[in-house]
Order: structure tokens, then C-alpha cells, then sequence
């Protein structure tokens, strides 16, 4: 289904189509045009995602002491942790997040992959290899799409960030959930696990919300992708707002190139064309974007990839 609209209040579904059988055709405009879509789930075992969406939940209604064992260290991006307020004029993000770098699989730091419940980091393991799957068959077709041959080191990396919103019963425009970004990836996979909408995605300077679909992840493109292409694709800029009375879980899976890798516009690409961004080492890029609150700035404005 597609629907095309920009007011406050109406939902859009974007572009969902099927992961296999996916017609490159409406891959290729969904990217030129949205730098957003949606792809069914149904190839992800129903079990997987059970499992995933139960013990998500499970943690993050564990007391604070119990959660904070598994807490983000100083100078670490990995573990749980809380918004935090910096200055009382900033827009707060209404939430609390576990991050974990998931693939590849001996980049992983398992001190703060949670323990509790049990079964929460073979959930976890097998969430992210399906969703590595998902997206190696997406990259697949893109770079079909665009003539290129691009190396698996383009998207070998995978990072979780799962989000717990609250319900935020004092909503204004001082409260989101996560304040309007672009994601530092290739392609963000986002699953909005307990159906209760809010993400929204900008379009012709307009906010518009996207509806949670019960078989469908979100695919973002992200900024690396729209540097390869050397803005052919371009990042989607998007934001969540927060409910006055639903808690809201999503999980966006980030798939990274290579963190030692240097990503810049792709020479078969640009051709002729000028060269629109930098190339620079995705670790180093991915610190400064992570570490840092982004708010209202799309991030490869703001880490200064434009050349
Ligand atoms: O919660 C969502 O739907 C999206 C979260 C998001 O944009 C992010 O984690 O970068
Ligand atoms: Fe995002």
C-alpha cells in the first residue's frame, strides 16, 4: 500500500513490499524518492520475533538497580542508560535505551549484554542474524539498482538500539522521544514491536507519521548510504513523537560498514559529477554522531561529511 501525505495526524505506510521477491523497481524509487520504505517480516521466524519483542519487555520492566548492571561505563556507547538533561531549554528525548554492537560477531563486548532474563542474549543473537539476512538481500538489490559491486565490508556492522518511550502524560513541544535525526548507517531496520506509533518521518518539510505495521520493519536509508551515492539516495530524516498515554518499544538495527573501513562517494557513481562528501573512517564518524545529542541537525551536517 502506498499513500502519499504530509499533515500532522494522518499516517503513511510508505512503501511495504515482500523481502523476497522484492521488485528492484520499487526498491529504487522507494530510495530515490522516500529514502524510506517498509518490508514485511514474514520470512523472520515468528519464534524469533516472540522471543525478541518477550524478553525486551521483560528487561526493560526490571528494576533500575537490575538494568544498571548491565549500564553504559563512562566514555562507553554499549549498555543501558537513560536520556539525560543537559540545560533546561533543551527538547528532552523521552526515553531509555540499550545499545549493543551485535555483528560482527568478534566485535562484540558481551559485559553489557543483559543476563536477565535468560534467554535475552540468544534472543538477541538470533534477532540480529536474521536481520543481517534481511539486509543482505535489500543491499543486494540496491546495488544492482545502482550498477555497482559493492563489497560485504559495506554492511558487515550491526548495532541494536532498543528503546523503551513511557507515556508522557505532560506532552508538549519541549518532550520527544528522540529528537528529528538522520541514522549514521547504510540501511536502519526498525521494528516497532509493540504497535503504538510515533516515529515520523520528514517529507517536504513536513512531519509525517508512520503507522506501525503488525508484519513490517521500517527501512530507513541512512547517511553513509546517501555519501556512497554521493546524495543520489538520500538520508531520511525522522523523529519520534511521545504518547500521553501508551509506552511505545521499537528496535532500529543500524547496518554499518566496516568500522576500520573509510567510506566516501563511490567512483563509479560520481563519474564526472563533483564529489559531495568526504571520505572518512566510519569508526570515527559513528563516535561523534553516538556520543553526542543530535538534536534537529541532520547528522552528516553534523559531522561535517559535506565537503
Ligand atoms: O523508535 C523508532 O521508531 C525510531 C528510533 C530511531 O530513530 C533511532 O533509534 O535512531
Ligand atoms: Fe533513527
Amino acid at each position: 500500500m502506498e499513500t502519499k501525505q504530509s499533515t500532522e495526524g494522518k499516517w503513511s505506510h510508505g512503501k511495504t513490499m515482500p523481502v523476497k521477491n522484492v521488485q528492484a523497481a520499487r526498491l529504487r524509487s522507494a530510495c530515490e524518492e522516500w529514502g524510506f520504505f517498509q518490508v514485511k517480516n514474514h520470512e523472520i521466524p515468528d519464534t524469533v520475533l516472540e522471543n525478541m519483542r518477550n524478553d525486551l519487555e521483560h528487561f526493560f520492566r526490571l528494576p533500575l538497580d537490575e538494568k544498571n548492571r548491565f549500564g553504559q561505563l563512562p566514555g562507553d556507547l554499549q549498555g543501558y542508560g537513560q536520556a539525560f538533561v543537559e540545560s533546561e531549554h533543551q527538547t528532552l528525548d523521552w526515553c531509555d535505551r540499550l545499545y549493543l554492537v551485535t555483528q560482527p560477531p568478534h566485535d562484540r563486548e558481551m559485559r553489557p549484554w543483559p543476563t536477565t532474563p535468560v534467554s535475552f542474549r540468544e534472543s538477541i543473537e538470533s534477532y540480529s542474524s536474521e536481520l543481517m539476512r534481511v539486509t543482505g538481500s535489500l543491499m543486494a538489490i540496491i546495488a544492482r539498482n545502482l550498477g555497482v559491486d559493492l563489497p560485504s565490508d559495506t554492511y558487515v556492522s550491526q548495532a541494536l538500539r532498543m528503546t523503551y518511550y513511557p507515556a508522557c502524560p505532560v506532552a508538549h513541544d519541549k518532550v520527544l522521544g528522540i529528537s528529528p535525526h538522520s541514522d549514521i548507517s547504510m540501511l536502519t531496520l526498525v521494528w516497532e514491536l509493540n504497535m503504538v506509533g510515533g516515529l515520523q518521518i520528514k517529507r517536504q518539510d513536513a512531519w509525517v507519521p508512520v503507522k506501525p505495521h503488525p508484519k513490517a520493519l521500517v527501512v530507513n536509508v541512512g547517511d553513509f548510504l546517501e555519501i556512497m551515492t554521493n546524495g543520489k539516495y538520500q538520508s531520511i530524516e525522522h523523529r519520534v513523537t511521545v504518547n500521553p498515554h501508551k509506552e511505545r518499544m521499537s528496535i532500529s538495527a543500524f547496518h554499518l560498514p566496516k568500522f576500520d573501513m573509510s567510506v566516501g562517494p563511490l567512483s563509479e557513481i560520481v563519474g564526472a559529477e563533483l564529489k559531495k562528501y568526504k571520505t572518512l573512517r566510519v569508526d570515527e564518524v559513528a563516535k561523534v554522531v553516538f556520543s553526542s545529542k543530535l538534536d534537529g541537525k541532520k547528522t552528516k551536517d553534523y559531522a561535517m561529511l559535506r565537503v
